[in-house]
């Protein structure tokens, strides 16, 4: 079955286009917005590669492509850039009863929920991890090298999603990922609501679990600003360093003094984390 993708919005953007589409997802049972940026080499019929970029709580696809300031680079690299919504959306969508920011809309996770009212929609990995590229690499000039990075909770996701989809990534990096969900409030929240209240589970979803198996030890790049409100007490990056020593698993954890949880500690980095997904994705 062919997917239609509705444009919704086109601007030009250092020579390339930031496109946004709205689709079908069968997978999450509702309409989704993406947004995708086509650089000037994508006119040539590429194949180019692709970053999946997972954004944090709050966020729709519209969050990274207008406060990352990641166009210009990726111009440059030749590199599409995806961004999907952080969660299933509209009518008949469950979301927090409260309607509080952390769980429920704009809080999917990118988890597949096992539990009543959430197991219908809420299927951010999936959608992440196999429906949306396979939209992508029908609809787009793209290749089949990924690579993936993401913020907070989506940082969360990107290393989920590479650690559990050998060969399926290129590269991951992250900025100040929820590395331990599963000591968490934001994580004791989403994985007890979507996953059940047997910790079991939540370890399929948690970076730090996943990388003492993982089957390819992809190197991770994070960036983590040190004046983080949240650092402390859901973010925990010492929790991931920690479990990588252990599992002998390559990461570089970048410290970075006086930057904040906000898009203006993303922008101020995202062009070495685009370099070094450019690097992965390039080499034969
Ligand atoms: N109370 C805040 C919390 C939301 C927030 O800080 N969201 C971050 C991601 S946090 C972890 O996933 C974010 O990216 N916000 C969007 C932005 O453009 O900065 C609130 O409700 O705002």
């Amino acid at each position: 079955m062919t997917t239609a993708l509705e444009l919704v919005a086109a601007n030009k953007s250092f020579g390339g286009w930031h496109k946004r589409y709205r689709h079908r997802s069968q997978v999450l049972g509702c309409d989704m917005v993406f947004a995708i940026y086509l650089p000037p080499q994508a006119d040539q019929g590429g194949p180019l590669p692709v970053l999946y970029w997972l954004s944090g709580l709050t966020c729709t696809d519209e969050n990274f492509m207008q406060k990352a300031g990641a166009q210009r680079l990726a111009a440059e690299l030749g590199l599409v850039i995806v961004a999907p919504d952080t969660s299933p959306r509209g009518d008949g969508v469950p979301d927090d009863p409260e309607g509080a920011y952390d769980f429920g809309l704009g809080a999917g996770f990118y988890v597949n929920a096992t539990e009543q009212p959430w197991a219908r929609h809420y299927r951010m990995y999936d959608y992440v991890v196999s429906e949306l590229p396979a939209l992508i690499e029908a609809n787009f000039p793209v290749s089949d090298r990924r690579a993936i990075s993401g913020h907070s909770m989506g940082g969360h996701g990107a290393l989920i999603c590479a650690l559990k989809n050998p060969g399926r990534y290129q590269s991951v990096s992250a900025f100040a990922p929820i590395s331990n969900p599963s000591n968490c409030p934001w994580g004791h929240k989403a994985l007890g609501n979507y996953l059940g209240a047997d910790r079991e589970a939540w370890k399929a979803w948690d970076a730090c679990e996943l990388i003492a198996t993982a089957e390819q030890q992809l190197p991770l790049l994070i960036d983590q600003g040190e004046d983080d409100s949240f650092l402390v007490e859901q973010l925990k990056p010492e929790a991931l360093v920690l479990a990588a020593s252990k599992a002998g698993h390559p990461l570089t954890l970048r410290r970075q003094p006086g930057y904040d949880h906000s898009y203006y500690f993303i922008a101020s980095f995202i062009d070495d984390h685009l370099s070094h997904h450019a690097r992965a994705l390039t080499d034969a």
